[in-house]
């Protein structure tokens, strides 16, 4: 059943876990913008959320009332492939405390972030929320999924027990300002960025991207992820998780072409085939979110354009 919990206080205390990372600093971002004047962030490094001691002392010395959960050990396909125990491991963690945390202190509203990856591998597309748990995963990310899925259900039972309003969402693959845009351990659109930006600047005439460029996803600008958390923290009140999404995909090869036209690349695109496609195609349907009034505004060339931007204006000093 769907409830509507209403508007929030903008003098709330707001805690945004994971305030530093891509997804995190727009929603706190965003909630600045609307007026929101106790918006509370800290880094890893101030505050580990693998440490469950300190995570319920920061509980107890803030006192949120709100709180979106966008801290997460997060990565590409080859970064969750090569590195599944600590996916599983750190994500478990991290996710446990903060929600054990907010139980005690009653939070009241709480948004947990997962990820389109919790879906089966050959999943129908587009992807329904009801998909889950319908087939296996994609093995380069299901140690990832797995925590995901775990959370879902973390905030699913709180509800039932508890009765309180927390809700869980699923974006599909983001990209903006703030996104990680290390060779190794990113995503595919920074990652590209990047490349054909390294390969202008040195002149090189040779890029080389992975997988077969047949895999299709689709990508939404972190900001309209922002605006959607916040109507769905204000209008949303369902045990169903729900997605968030364009519901519209591109090739990764037609990726890459747009990409190199934003970043002026004419040279040569090779795919190193020895690297993993992963899920074929997860394209997210998107029709509950819609029924909320929701629509992403970022089309992906424009948002492609602010992203490089962004990128070359901190230039030299990407975050891994
Ligand atoms: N990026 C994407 O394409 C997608 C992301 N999501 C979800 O959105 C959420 C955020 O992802 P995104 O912003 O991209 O990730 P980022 O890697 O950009 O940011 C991760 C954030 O988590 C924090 N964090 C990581 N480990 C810890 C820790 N042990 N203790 C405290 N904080 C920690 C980081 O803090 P610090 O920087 O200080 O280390 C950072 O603020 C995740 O739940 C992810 O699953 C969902 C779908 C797609
Ligand atoms: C958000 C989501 O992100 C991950 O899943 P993914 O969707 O497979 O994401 P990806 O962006 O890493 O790859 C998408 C496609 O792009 C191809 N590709 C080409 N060239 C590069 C490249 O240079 N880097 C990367 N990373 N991929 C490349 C790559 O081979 C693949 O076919 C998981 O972390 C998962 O857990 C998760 O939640």
């Amino acid at each position: 059943m769907t409830s509507r919990p209403g508007p929030l206080d903008p003098t709330a205390t707001f805690y945004v876990a994971g305030h530093t990372g891509l997804v995190g600093s727009a929603v706190a971002r965003h909630l600045r913008d609307r007026g929101h004047t106790h918006v509370v962030g800290r880094s890893s490094a101030e505050l580990d959320l693998r440490d469950r001691e300190a995570t319920f002392d920061f509980f107890a010395e803030t006192r949120p009332r709100y709180v979106v959960v966008a801290a997460a050990r997060v990565g590409g396909i080859l970064a969750n492939a090569r590195h599944p125990v600590g996916f599983l491991s750190d994500n478990l963690r991290i996710q446990t405390n903060v929600l054990d945390a907010a139980l005690e202190h009653r939070v009241e509203r709480l948004l947990f972030l997962g990820s389109s990856c919790i879906y089966p591998k050959h999943a129908a597309q587009p992807i329904v929320e009801e998909a889950l748990l319908t087939g296996p995963l994609e093995p380069t990310n299901d140690a990832y999924a797995i925590a995901k899925i775990a959370g879902i259900h973390q905030v699913q039972a709180v509800r039932r027990e508890f009765g309180l309003p927390w809700i869980a969402a699923m974006p599909t693959n983001l990209y903006g300002p703030g996104d990680n845009f290390s060779p190794t351990t990113s995503h595919v659109l920074p990652a590209m960025i990047r490349r054909f930006d390294d390969a202008v600047t040195h002149a090189s005439d040779h890029v080389v991207n992975w997988g077969t460029g047949t895999p299709r996803r689709e990508f939404l600008h972190v900001d309209d992820l922002a605006d959607a958390c916040v109507l769905l923290l204000e209008s949303y009140d369902a045990d169903q998780h729900i997605n968030v999404g364009w519901g519209q995909d591109v090739s990764i090869r037609q990726l890459s072409q747009m990409v190199a036209d934003v970043v002026g690349y004419e040279g040569g695109v090779e795919w190193d085939t020895s690297r993993p496609d992963g899920t074929p195609r997860k394209v997210l349907d998107v029709t509950r979110l819609s029924t909320l009034g929701w629509r992403p505004r970022i089309p992906l060339e424009a948002g492609l354009r602010s992203t490089y931007a962004w990128y070359r204006d901190h230039a030299g000093a990407p975050r891994r």
